[in-house]
């Protein structure tokens, strides 16, 4: 393989040589230009395998020859350099497409840390990228999931902060573990890490170490989750669920890709791609002061929203296939072949069920009708689909409570028909109705 070759692009000719320089201690080969202008010729007569840039260039900004090299070599992984600090254009860097970026004054450990990450993309094609697909497939043939497939592969390949959104079951961590198995980290570790099952006063040293004898029973020295994810990604699930000084501490770890465990004198540089998940409403709870703005800020540069099953019910169907396929060979021990296949009218059934608990909940269900089932088939009664559920979604306040409110409207208000209609007793049906506050 050729030596690899990088394109610098900065105005300022000492930068350019130090980068060089370290560049070349690397392996590195290195172009460099001053201009938007130089930049582009030097692409006319190299093939570089990245491109470090300035943000500000004498005749346009980093930005304008971002999208430059995004539109005529969207292969090339493109980092920002970035003036120390300033988070707002490395954000908005990354927004828009940039693959990394690096604060002056530069720090050594950092660009080699982004130029290593940047070079493993080096070759990559899309049967590399499918490759790790196929170990944990994203099922689903809506329009909606194979954007999200699309989006995957696009976020795999920088290294920007993602925030995926989505109820609970909905494949978040699933699709964590994608973006970091098609990127260039697959070789390095998957750290998910659940903050809300952390208790409070242990997140910080869970998160960041501890050094012995820096808190009663800090026995010893302990590394931190965001070192054990080093050359990897750490996937915070729950964030929203973070204490107010433990994200005092994640906002500095993300601004200066370094920590400090809790006792140690100084920080040390951590190389972590982070992810996170929420399955509430961060912007909610920014407005409610339970979340800070500046790192809502920075953790959703780029947000993911993994749809509810119901929203996209084309997926049930094969998803439900897969799922009972995979269960009978692991949990069951069954061979594929012989493995029971669900009705028409169980799958019908499965159609119409909103799923409050999403892709985990037709899990469970699945498991439990193959433990159950007799026969060669899964029929209805075997699903033991919540008869009271199948008119709820798991937001009372809203979709529910519409459904609800139609189905009654369409009983003309007769609420023996519109409690047969929704499978529960008038009795039952008014009492939902006083709770949900609609006037009989
Ligand atoms: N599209 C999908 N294709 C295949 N399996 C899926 C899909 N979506 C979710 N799953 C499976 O459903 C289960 C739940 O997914 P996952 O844990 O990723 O959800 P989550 O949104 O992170 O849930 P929570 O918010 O409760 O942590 C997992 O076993 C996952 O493999």
């Amino acid at each position: 393989m050729h030596k690899p070759l990088a394109l610098v692009v900065d105005d300022e000719a000492d930068i350019l040589d130090l980068i060089r320089i370290t560049l070349g201690r690397m392996g590195v080969a290195a172009v460099t230009a001053l201009t938007v202008a130089e930049a582009k010729r030097q692409l006319e007569r190299h093939r570089p395998d990245l491109c470090l840039t300035d943000l500000s260039l004498p005749d346009g900004s980093g930005l304008d020859l971002l999208h430059y090299l995004n539109a005529h070599y969207p292969e090339l992984p493109v980092a920002m350099i970035t003036a120390h600090g300033n988070m707002e254009s490395a954000v908005a860097a990354m927004k828009a497409g940039a693959f990394d970026f690096v604060a002056k004054p530069v720090d050594l450990a950092a660009l080699r840390n982004l130029v290593e990450s940047a070079l493993r993309l080096r070759g990559r094609t899309g049967a590399l990228d499918e490759q790790g697909a196929t170990d944990m497939p994203l099922l689903g043939d809506s329009t909606v999931m194979e954007q999200i497939r699309v989006l995957i592969a696009k976020l795999a390949r920088t290294q920007a902060p993602v925030f995926i959104t989505g109820e609970s079951g909905t494949g978040k961590e699933l699709a964590a573990r994608l973006i970091h198995a098609q990127g260039p980290r697959r070789d390095g570790p998957f750290v998910p890490v659940n903050c809300g099952a952390i208790p409070h006063d242990l997140v910080e040293s869970e998160l960041f170490g501890h050094k012995k004898g820096s808190f009663t029973g800090a026995l010893a020295d302990k590394e931190g989750l965001f070192q054990a994810a080093a050359g990897g990604t750490l996937f915070l699930d729950e964030l929203a669920d973070l204490p107010l000084p433990a994200q005092v501490k994640l906002l500095r770890a993300i601004q200066e890709k370094s920590v400090r465990p809790i006792g140690a004198a100084r920080e040390v540089p951590v190389d972590v791609r982070l992810i996170s998940a929420s399955h509430r409403d961060l912007s909610q709870e920014v407005e409610r002061g339970r979340f800070r703005r500046d790192l809502f800020y920075r953790i959703d540069v780029i947000e993911l929203r993994m749809p509810a099953l119901r929203e996209r019910p084309e997926d049930i169907q094969p998803l439900a296939v897969h799922i009972l396929q995979q269960l009978a060979q692991t949990a069951g021990g069954i061979d594929p072949a012989a493995c029971p296949t669900l009705s028409e009218a169980a799958i019908a059934a499965l159609v119409r069920y909103p799923f409050p608990g999403n892709v985990r909940e037709l899990e469970n269900i699945l498991e439990r009708a193959l433990a159950l089932c007799e026969g060669a088939c899964i029929e209805v009664a075997d699903l033991y689909l919540p008869a009271v559920e199948r008119a709820r979604t798991p937001d009372p306040g809203t979709a529910s409570t519409e459904r609800r409110e139609t189905t009654v409207d369409r009983a003309r208000w007769n609420q023996t028909v519109a409690a047969r209609a929704l499978g529960m007793t008038p009795l039952a049906l008014r009492q939902r109705l006083a709770r949900l506050g609609i006037e009989q």
